[in-house]
């Protein structure tokens, strides 16, 4: 079965249209106010009605509270939760409270950061393998930065997964057929500045997802 693809962190309407005609499997909100991609409420909603039946809405957290959750779901109408900096009992309450799909976003730099994602066998649905972003950084995720996708090999994945981080146009094929990933995760690499989507670097993007 070919790959698929969620388009994470959009913002407008355009570079929305622009996943959903090309083919995304997945539609990522982010809502963590110090991203340049943070969504108001209003704005998720908006965005979230232009979003067909067939294509996924996964809202992006930072550890977040419930109220946080339950506004934004209701907000983005989501029908997935990814979770970054969030520990896996917490990972497990979320998706027991919510009763959607949970995604764990796993940061890697090392097989070390790697192992960490057998904790949460049990707890989510689903595991984002992402480059870790260095200490004090502003953002978990969402910084265009790749880890060793060796690493992976020979990995035994406790969960279904996606591989995200660093991916771009010229560089998703390759990424695919070098680990098998069936899910792509993209958002820095479709945009020309912070936040910034652009619908030809998206269409791009899925086209060379279809082609892989
Ligand atoms: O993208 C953000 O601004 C963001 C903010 C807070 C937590 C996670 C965030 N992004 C997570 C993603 O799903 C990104 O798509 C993933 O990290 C890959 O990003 P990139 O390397 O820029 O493609």
């Amino acid at each position: 079965m070919p790959a698929t693809a969620k388009i994470c962190g959009l913002s407008t309407p355009e570079t929305l249209d622009a996943a959903v005609a090309g083919g995304a499997s997945h539609v990522g909100l982010v809502f963590f106010p110090p991203s340049p991609r943070d969504l108001s409420f209003d704005r998720a909603a908006g965005l979230a009605g232009r979003v067909p039946s067939h294509v996924a809405r996964v809202g992006v957290f930072v550890d977040p509270d419930d109220a946080l959750l339950d506004q934004a779901a209701a907000a983005g109408r989501l029908q997935a939760l990814q979770l970054h900096s969030t520990s896996p009992d917490r990972v497990a309450a979320i998706r027991a409270r919510t009763r959607l799909e949970t995604w764990a976003a796993v940061p890697i730099r090392t097989r070390t950061d790697l192992d960490g994602a057998r904790a949460f066998a049990g707890a989510a649905d689903r595991l984002l393998y992402d480059a870790k972003t260095p200490p004090g950084s502003a953002l978990p995720g969402g910084m265009g930065l790749r880890f060793d996708w060796a690493l992976l090999d020979g990995f035994r994945h406790p969960l279904p997964w996606a591989l995200s981080g660093g991916l771009d146009p010229a560089n998703v094929a390759e990424a695919i057929r070098r680990t098998g990933a069936k899910l792509v995760d993209v958002s820095s690499g479709v945009e020309t500045a912070p936040g910034i989507k652009d619908a030809w670097k998206i269409a791009t993007f899925l086209k060379a997802v279809r082609a892989a």
